[in-house]
């Protein structure tokens, strides 16, 4: 235990000090310090771990007010006031004692013992000091006898004072009442701190939160992470709690995937919220090739709105029809070309949904590893921290048939799961039938199908989305284009688009960069579809009807021949290497 004397005058620090030695088992500083000096003592010495504090008379309560560590008065003994009262007994001059509590009744009882004429006032508090005095100095009184507070006053007041000071006695008592206190109070603070202290050592980090979005408390795990919370996510989680009871998801962080859980405490007759976030987990969620987090949740209502428009009857029957699915719980499957907008599809649908305001875990299954796949998937993979939310299985028709069988495995377990909507740019039925893609798997996916038409299909769509393009790249490289004249959108939409919108986008973008006029006209699209024509030259003396080997040979003999013969070019340009290069030369 560590205490520390506050001595308001430097008698009492000697007296403390011979006394000191004689107590076991105590250990202390000693300070000197009156009143505002006391009280900045005594803080130095909380702020540095003390456990008690010994002071004396009006400095003792000065210090009291201002720490949170308990302190123990120095009273003034009946040696104390014998001492005092048997050096002013004799003087002839009117005497009185002011101070508090039982030192006058001390005082009174003392006086008579001894005989000796002196007035005792009890006085509250300290502001009622002054005027006390002034009375007393107004009746005559000369002599005061008092604590600190009192003598300063009096001699101010041109009065003489006379400080009951304390000897050894009452020093005495009060270390050994520090060491009786230490006993007691001692285990019960550090039983009080150890919870704290294991908070703080905690690998989770803890948030309490009121109803008023106020963190009322946070370890120290928290600390780190304060900025990635923020008012609106707050606000979004206690909405979650308070309607559903229960709260996991997931929160961004440093590019980091944190574990996040929310649940109601009692205390003190009120509802607290604690988040709980998985901090050390976040080795467990590295950055994984093949996984998206979108956090769709926003504030902002527009976003649920924002359908895009068509004017293709075909389209119109595809949004009408997500817009239903979008209200549904079951899943999902997209068919469509590649670049025909399954992804955007797929995320209005979740952000439509009730489980916006939980993530949007994107998943390519055609870039997946087995490694991403279990970090997701497995035992405690990150699935279970947003079994509320959505998750979009991008080209599902690519995942590895190992992949297949553990999805399925976690389909047909017995818990919540998030809503699965998957996209496929291959006919499922085709994969099941050449076995590629199990059926079971097929069936859990696919209640509810939605089939995008190519670009190609939807020439009504060109307008629209031209200018939308035109918009979004005026914007974007600062260009004036006001529009695009009917004869260029003609070229456009005779074109087959294999990437569909995707490779619109990207045309559009170039046209933009290069169109002169305020419109963009046949000349600017013919450009654009010249230098693509150059970067991918058509080959024309390419066997077509024969098979797939032939095919590949003699387009491997082609280049052979552009190279010159050269075996390291030709193995570059076609990205294969040199010995695959020379086998498949060698086969023919
Ligand atoms: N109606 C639309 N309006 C504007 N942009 C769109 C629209 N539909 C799709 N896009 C854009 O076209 C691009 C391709 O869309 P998306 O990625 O959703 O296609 P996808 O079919 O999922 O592609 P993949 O086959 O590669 O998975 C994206 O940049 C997307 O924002």
């Amino acid at each position: 235990m560590k205490v520390v004397a506050i001595a308001p005058y430097n008698g009492l620090k000697e007296v403390i000090q011979s006394v000191k030695n004689k107590v076991n088992h105590i250990e202390m500083d000693i300070e000197i310090g009156d009143l505002e000096e006391g009280v900045k003592r005594a803080k130095e010495a909380e702020a540095k771990g003390a456990d008690i504090i010994i002071s004396r008379g009006g400095t003792a309560r000065l210090i009291q007010k201002n720490v949170k560590i308990p302190v123990i008065e120095i009273e003034v003994s009946a040696y104390d006031l014998l001492r005092v009262f048997t050096l002013i007994k004799d003087s002839a001059e009117k005497k009185a004692i002011v101070g508090f509590g039982n030192v006058i009744e001390s005082a009174k009882t003392i006086s008579n013992l001894i005989d000796m004429e002196i007035s005792a006032y009890t006085i509250e508090q300290e502001k009622d000091v002054v005027p006390k005095l002034k009375e007393l100095q107004r009746n005559g009184y000369q002599i005061i006898v008092g604590d600190t507070i009192t003598v300063h006053y009096a001699e101010a007041l041109g009065l003489n004072g006379l400080l009951l000071t304390s000897g050894r006695e009452s020093v005495h008592k009060a270390l050994e009442d520090a060491v009786k206190f230490e006993k007691i109070y001692v285990p019960k603070k550090n039983k009080q701190l150890l919870p704290k202290a294991l908070l703080d050592q905690h690998r989770k980090a803890f948030l309490i939160i009121d109803r008023d979005r106020e963190i009322i408390y946070r370890n120290k795990q928290a600390q780190y992470i304060k900025d990635a919370i923020n008012d609106s996510d707050l606000k979004r989680w206690i909405h979650e709690l308070t309607t559903h009871k229960e709260l996991k998801t997931l929160l961004e962080y440093n590019d980091e995937l944190l574990g996040l859980e929310g649940y109601f405490l009692s205390f003190d007759h009120s509802e607290l919220i604690c988040l709980e976030i998985t901090i050390e987990d976040k080795q467990a969620f590295p950055p994984i090739n093949g996984l998206k987090i979108i956090n769709t949740a926003s504030d902002n209502p527009l976003q649920t709105l924002n359908w895009f428009t068509a004017n293709n009857n075909i389209m119109k029957d595809v949004i009408a029809k997500a817009k239903t699915f979008t209200l549904k719980d079951e899943n999902v499957l997209i068919h469509g070309e590649v670049g025909t907008g399954k992804e955007r599809l797929a995320s209005l649908m979740h952000i439509g949904s009730n489980r916006s305001s939980y993530p949007l875990l994107v998943v390519d299954c055609e870039v997946i590893e087995s490694d991403g796949w279990n970090q997701i998937f497995g035992d405690s993979g990150i699935i279970f921290n947003n079994l509320s939310g959505t998750v979009y299985l991008k080209k599902i028709d690519k995942l590895s048939p190992d992949n297949q069988k553990q999805l399925l495995a976690f389909m047909e377990r017995d818990i919540p799961k998030p809503r699965f909507i998957s996209s496929s740019t291959e006919t499922m039925e085709q994969q099941i039938e050449t076995e590629k893609f199990l059926y079971e798997l097929y069936l859990v996916l696919s209640p509810l199908k939605i089939q995008i038409p190519p670009l190609r299909e939807r020439e009504e769509d060109f307008e629209t989305l031209t200018k939308l393009f035109i918009n979004k790249f005026n914007y974007e490289y600062g260009r004036e284009i006001a529009g695009i004249r009917p004869a260029a959108l003609e070229l456009l939409q005779k074109k087959a688009w294999f990437q569909n919108i995707d490779e619109l986008i990207q045309f559009m973008k170039e046209v933009i960069l290069i169109a002169k006029g305020p419109f963009i006209n046949v000349e600017d699209v013919q450009n654009i579809e010249e230098k693509h024509a150059l970067k991918f030259p058509v080959i024309t003396d390419i066997p077509m009807d024969k098979s797939l080997k032939e095919i590949e040979l003699a387009i491997i003999k082609k280049v052979f021949k552009e190279e010159n013969e050269n075996h390291s070019q030709t193995a570059k340009r076609l990205g294969i290497n040199r010995s695959t290069l020379w086998r498949k030369l060698k086969d023919k």
